[in-house]
């Protein structure tokens, strides 16, 4: 049976007090049994986040890595430091390190290598922009992100995937997908690993839908068959909202 999963991005905000504050009003909730709840500070605060959740179900993911594991690349993280703060999950292909830092699908095919290399598990977005959608192409360009950037790796690996769907007109826009258009992709998108690779690795993979999702409509989606969670931005934020959109889901 696939896992449940609600995972918070928070992107680049959140300082050093802010992230303790959100940590704390977290580490008081009780976390369904059957949701695994994941969050992603920025790299600053990913040491001290994995300590102030030690002993807690949440668990702290990181939002990015580097391709190589080590070497002169100002600026840049690598799998093995994430793993030396206690970071196994990374989130990879999100729409905004494809937009804005250039990371095209053969970049991450190496990420993804690198992080499954580190024994870290992978959460791999993809998704169309408004227009792709518009010209009714966005089942090719899925399929594309998911065969240039993902489908290399072995049947072995796919246990440590998670795969987000998140259209990137829907992002951070109020816009979301409808539950129904959620459900069509993800459930392509399961059909297209089933033919790929087996359909026993397609019932497993959790496919997670990221885009303006908010307590007042995370269940409907979260309801559909093929959806399995959440990557959540704007609402993971606060407390409230991220453990209203957990609750709503856990039963
Ligand atoms: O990683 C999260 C997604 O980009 C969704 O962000 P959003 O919930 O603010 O639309």
């Amino acid at each position: 049976m696939r896992k449940k999963i609600v995972a918070g991005n928070w992107k680049m905000n959140n300082d050093l007090s802010q992230t303790q504050d959100l940590l704390a009003s977290l580490k008081t909730q009780v976390i369904p049994e059957d949701v695994s709840v994941m969050v992603g500070p920025s790299f600053t605060n990913l040491y001290q986040a994995f300590q102030s959740l030690k002993d807690h179900p949440i668990e702290v993911i990181a939002q990015n890595m580097h391709q190589s594991s080590e070497g002169a690349y100002t600026g840049e993280v690598s799998a093995p430091m994430l793993r030396s703060v206690g970071i196994t999950t990374v989130i990879l292909g999100h729409s905004e390190r494809r937009a804005y830092f250039n990371e095209n699908d053969a970049l991450l095919a190496e990420k993804v290598n690198t992080a499954l290399d580190n024994d870290m598990k992978v959460i791999f977005c993809f998704g169309e922009e408004l227009d792709e959608r518009k010209a009714n192409n966005h089942f090719n360009i899925v399929k594309s992100q998911l065969e240039k950037g993902l489908f290399h790796i072995s049947k072995e690996h796919w246990s440590n995937i998670v795969l987000a769907y998140e259209p990137v007109w829907a992002i951070g826009t109020g816009e979301t997908a409808s539950p129904e258009q959620a459900q069509e992709m993800h459930s392509f998108v399961r059909k297209t690993i089933a033919s790929e690779y087996t359909s026993q690795i397609a019932e497993n993979v959790s496919i997670l839908y990221g885009g303006s999702v908010k307590p007042n409509n995370a269940a409907e989606i979260f309801g559909k068959e093929d959806v399995d969670g959440g990557l959540i931005g704007g609402a993971a934020l606060d407390a409230q909202s991220f453990m209203a959109i957990v609750n709503g889901f856990g039963k």
